[in-house]
């Protein structure tokens, strides 16, 4: 192996600098996707016993560490039930990043498909929508769909398939329609669904005065590229969530801005 460098006793090579990389990058990632939530606490203490382990070893402590070994195989178990929602969330992060099928090159030059002109989705009548939506505290959860697949969302509502119209969406969201509960997905210049389930998601750091509507858009944004926007049925706020991120209480103007810049821009 060639050298890097030699530390005393200590050869490093490349292959070691590599290891210690990737090793930093996996263990900052794991920081950030448990950091805030419970979990984080129990990370540190598995981490904390297998340091503990791992100096009973070295010392020749032979009782503590074969009692130490049982402890770190069994709680290896109760980390993945542990950090179920983690290991979901760090495994569609590397999904998304990672979605060959979804993108445009592969599609165009492998898979050998005709590029599909995108359907370009009509905002005016959604803000039309959301206007009256808010200002009659009607309360309102939809998602604009981009490049990913949001077939199994539509699949969790009703099917539609209709035109995108403001009095439509108004009768959705009237509290008296068996459609109101839930979201209308819009995708391909159409409403695809209604009634529709979306991931909820686990952020410690939204505020808890957001309940389930906005926890919903968050998760939504955290699975996929749609952008979601949440009307709150309390305080007739208007809120859009992209990319894992949730802004709140947007003027219309703002709303219809960022909708804008961010169903133009080019895929990631
Ligand atoms: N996972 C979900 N998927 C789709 N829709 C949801 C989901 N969770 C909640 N909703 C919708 O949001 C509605 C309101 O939920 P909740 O009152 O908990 O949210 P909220 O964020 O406090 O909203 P608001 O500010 O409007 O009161 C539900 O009746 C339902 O229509």
């Amino acid at each position: 192996m060639m050298l890097v460098v030699r530390l005393g006793f200590l050869d490093v090579g490349w292959l070691d600098v590599l290891d210690i990389t990737v090793v930093s990058v996996l263990l900052y990632q794991i920081y950030n996707l448990v950091r805030g939530s419970v979990a984080s606490r129990v990370f540190v203490g598995y981490l904390s016993v297998y340091l503990f382990y791992l100096v009973a070893k070295a010392l020749g402590l032979h009782l503590l560490t074969t009692i130490l070994e049982y402890f770190i195989s069994v709680g290896a178990l109760a980390l993945i039930i542990l950090f179920q929602q983690e290991i979901r969330r760090f495994l569609l992060l590397i999904g998304k990043s990672t979605n060959i099928g979804n993108n445009r090159w592969v599609r165009r030059w492998l898979l050998r498909q005709a590029e599909q002109p995108e359907q370009q989705t009509p905002l005016r009548p959604i803000l039309d929508a959301c206007k009256v939506l808010a200002a009659e505290f009607a309360g309102g959860l939809l998602v604009l769909q981009r490049h990913d697949d949001l077939s199994k969302v539509a699949d969790s509502g009703e099917q539609l398939d209709a035109e995108i119209s403001k009095p439509l969406l108004l009768a959705i969201f009237n509290q008296y329609s068996p459609l109101h509960d839930g979201a209308v997905l819009i995708g391909e210049g159409r409403i695809r669904a209604a009634r529709c389930i979306l991931p909820v998601s686990d952020d410690a750091e939204l505020p808890a005065s957001m309940g389930f509507r906005h926890r919903a858009a968050l998760g939504m944004s955290e699975a996929s590229d749609a952008a979601v926007v949440a009307i709150s049925e309390e305080t007739g706020r208007l809120s859009l969530a992209t990319n894992g991120n949730l802004d709140v209480n947007l003027s219309l103007h703002d709303l219809e801005e960022r909708l804008q810049r961010y169903l133009a821009a080019p895929k990631a």
